[in-house]
C-alpha cells in the first residue's frame, strides 16, 4: 500500500483526528484557520476547536484577487498564476498559525481546504443554455500540501455541482451532523459577505433541513466602504450607516431582484450583488445624489430586510424558532438590531457561542467537518435530493510529496 494511503487509513481508524479547517470568503479579509480535534462522524461527530485565528490578508493579496473576483471578464493568465500562488500563500499562513500555536505539522492529520471562490454562477445567474452550475475556487491544494507538508483535501464545490446541487451552500452537511436538537427548532444564520441559513427542524428530519443563501450579507457594504472610504475596508460597528438615514425608494428597489423570489435552496454571489446593482437601483429610483451615510444605511437595512425575510419563511408555520447567527455581520450592530425588529417572533439572536463553536471560526470548522466525513463518514443520507442536498462525499486528496 501507498505510505500516503496507509496515513489516510491509519488517520481515518484514530479516535480523534487532529484537522485544519480553512475558510476565505468572499468579503477577503483574511484566511480562517480552524485546529479542530475531531471524532467520530456523522451525527456523532464531535469537534474541540483548539486553536483559531483569521490571518489577515495584506493589500497586495486584497488587489490581486479584486482583479479578477466576480469578474466575467478578466486575465486568465493571472488567474492560471493565482490559483498556485494562493495555494501555496495558504501553506505558509497554516504554517505561521501552527508556528504560533506550537504545533507540529506531524501532528495534523489532514488540512481541510475551501480555496479562495473567484466566481459563482449557478443557472439562475448565467443565460447560457448550453451549460449547467459553475463554480471556482482557486488556490490549488497540491500547492498547499507540498508548502505546507501536511495532506489537503479540496475543492469541495465541485462534488456538488457533479451531483445536481448548486456547489452551495455546503453548510447543510456540517450544520445537520453537529447542530440538529431534538428540543428546538433551529435556524444557522451565517452573515458573511453573502447570507445564508441552515434550517434544522426539531424532529432532526434528515429530509426537512436544507440550506439557502439568502442574499447580500456584508458585500454591497463592504465594496461601498472601500470605494469611498478608503483605506476603510468595512463599516466598523455601523458607525457610518447609524450617521444617515434609509432611502425608502432606493430600499424598495434594491429589494427587487428576481433572486429574491426564487424558492430555497438557492445561491447567490457578488457577481450580483455588487455597486453595479447599488447604481442601477440608485439610477432608477433617481438617488444618485444621496450621502455616503444614507446610502450606507440603506445597504445596512437592505441586508437586514432580507435576511428576517428568510428568517420568517423558514419558520412561519413554527410555533418556535432559535436563531444561532454566526460570520462577521454579528460584529455589526445595526444590522443585528434591524434583523430582530423585523422578526416579531424572535426575542433574541444568539450566536453560536451557545452551541460551542466560536461565530467566527464556524465555517473554517465546516470545512474540517466535510474533511473528516471525506476520510470516515459519507453514510449520512438526507433522502431529498429537491432540497439540493445529494448524499455525496466531497474532497479531493493532495499528498503532501
Ligand atoms: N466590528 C464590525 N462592524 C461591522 N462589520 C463587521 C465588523 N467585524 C466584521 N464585520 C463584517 O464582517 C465581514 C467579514 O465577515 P466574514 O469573515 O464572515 O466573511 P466571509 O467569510 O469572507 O464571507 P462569506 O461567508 O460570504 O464567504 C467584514 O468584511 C465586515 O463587513
Ligand atoms: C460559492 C461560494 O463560495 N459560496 C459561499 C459564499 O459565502 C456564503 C455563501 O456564499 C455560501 O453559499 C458559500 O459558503 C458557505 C461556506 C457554504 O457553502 O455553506
Amino acid at each position: 500500500m501507498h505510505q500516503h494511503i496507509l496515513q489516510l487509513y491509519n488517520s481515518a481508524k484514530k479516535q480523534q483526528r487532529l484537522i485544519i479547517g480553512l475558510m476565505s470568503g468572499t468579503s477577503l479579509d483574511g484566511l480562517d484557520v480552524a485546529l479542530c480535534k475531531v471524532s467520530g462522524h456523522g451525527m456523532d461527530t464531535q469537534i474541540d476547536v483548539l486553536a483559531f485565528d483569521t490571518v489577515d490578508y495584506d493589500d497586495d493579496y486584497k488587489q490581486k484577487i479584486k482583479t479578477v473576483f466576480a469578474k466575467r471578464e478578466c486575465d486568465l493568465e493571472l488567474v492560471t498564476l493565482l490559483h498556485p500562488w494562493v495555494g501555496q500563500l495558504h501553506g505558509k499562513m497554516v504554517l505561521q498559525c501552527l508556528a504560533k500555536w506550537k504545533v507540529a505539522a506531524a501532528d495534523i492529520d489532514v488540512i481541510a481546504s475551501h480555496g479562495q471562490t473567484i466566481y459563482h454562477c449557478p443557472k439562475s445567474q448565467h443565460s447560457q443554455s448550453d451549460f449547467n452550475h459553475g463554480t471556482l475556487q482557486i488556490g490549488d491544494s497540491d500547492h498547499l500540501a507540498v508548502t505546507a507538508g501536511i495532506t489537503t483535501i479540496g475543492d469541495f464545490r465541485q462534488k456538488h455541482i457533479a451531483a445536481g446541487g448548486e456547489g452551495a451552500p455546503l453548510a447543510v452537511y456540517g450544520d445537520y451532523l453537529f447542530f440538529s436538537s431534538l428540543t428546538e427548532n433551529r435556524i444557522l444564520l451565517n452573515m458573511g459577505g453573502i447570507a445564508n441559513l441552515t434550517f434544522l427542524p426539531q424532529s432532526a428530519d434528515a429530509s426537512a433541513v436544507f440550506s439557502s443563501d439568502i442574499g447580500p450579507g456584508n458585500t454591497i457594504m463592504d465594496a461601498y466602504i472601500q470605494r469611498y472610504f478608503a483605506p476603510l475596508h468595512y463599516d466598523k460597528d455601523s458607525l457610518i450607516a447609524n450617521q444617515g438615514q434609509i432611502n425608502q425608494p432606493l430600499l424598495d428597489e434594491l429589494c427587487q431582484d428576481e433572486f429574491f423570489n426564487l424558492d430555497f435552496p438557492k445561491t447567490t454571489g457578488p457577481e450580483v450583488f455588487n455597486l453595479a446593482y447599488l447604481h442601477q437601483a440608485q439610477t432608477t429610483t433617481n438617488t444618485l445624489q444621496l450621502s455616503h451615510e444614507d446610502v450606507m444605511a440603506t445597504l445596512n437595512r437592505f441586508s437586514a430586510m432580507m435576511i428576517a425575510q428568510a428568517i420568517n419563511q423558514c419558520s412561519e408555520k413554527l410555533a418556535d424558532v432559535t436563531v444561532y447567527a454566526s460570520g462577521g455581520g454579528i460584529h455589526n450592530p445595526l444590522l443585528m438590531k434591524h434583523i430582530l425588529s423585523l422578526c416579531p417572533q424572535l426575542h433574541e439572536i444568539k450566536n453560536t457561542h451557545a452551541l460551542g463553536i466560536d461565530p467566527d471560526a464556524k465555517e473554517a470548522v465546516l470545512f474540517a467537518i466535510l474533511a473528516n466525513e471525506c476520510l470516515v463518514g459519507g453514510q449520512q443520507r438526507f433522502g431529498n435530493q429537491a432540497q439540493g442536498i445529494p448524499t455525496i462525499t466531497m474532497g479531493k486528496v493532495s499528498f503532501a510529496d
